[in-house]
């Protein structure tokens, strides 16, 4: 029988956990070029605020890189679903994966905002 989370002490909970993490990490870097596309903005965006900042501005920026790619990656798990729930065309699978798609676009406009609110400064 599978165990369940209540069976399994911390440490080997968050062993397993961090196992199905890295999973989906690279799972998502193999196949999503948007994954990855995403990474290297925000790896160049991290090292700019890494030259030009510190403090909260930094966190700031740093933060909200790391949301976008976990927006891209909630982005991805939604269209898998998608795909296997709704392989032909239909408006709530169009629904699900516009909004989606809508959640990284947003998350990258609140880190273009922080950069340009921390520029203009
Ligand atoms: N099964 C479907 N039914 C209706 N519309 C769909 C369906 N699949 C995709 N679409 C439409 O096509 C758009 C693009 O979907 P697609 O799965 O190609 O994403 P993508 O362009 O590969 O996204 P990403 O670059 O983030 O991986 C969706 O946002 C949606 O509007």
């Amino acid at each position: 029988m599978k165990p369940t989370d209540a069976d399994e002490d911390l440490p080997r909970l968050v062993q397993r956990k961090l196992h199905y993490s890295i999973a989906g990490l690279r799972e998502t870097w193999k196949s999503e070029p948007s994954f990855r596309q995403w990474t290297a903005l925000v790896a160049a965006s991290d090292l700019a605020a890494l030259a030009l900042m510190d403090g909260a501005a930094l966190a700031l920026v740093l933060v909200l890189g790391f949301l976008l790619l976990a927006a891209e990656l909630g982005n991805t798990a939604i269209e898998a679903v998608t795909d296997k729930a709704s392989p032909d065309h239909h408006p709530l699978a169009a629904k699900a994966k516009d909004a989606a798609s809508a959640m990284v676009f947003v998350t990258f406009v609140a880190l273009a905002t922080a950069w340009l609110a921390l520029l203009l400064a």
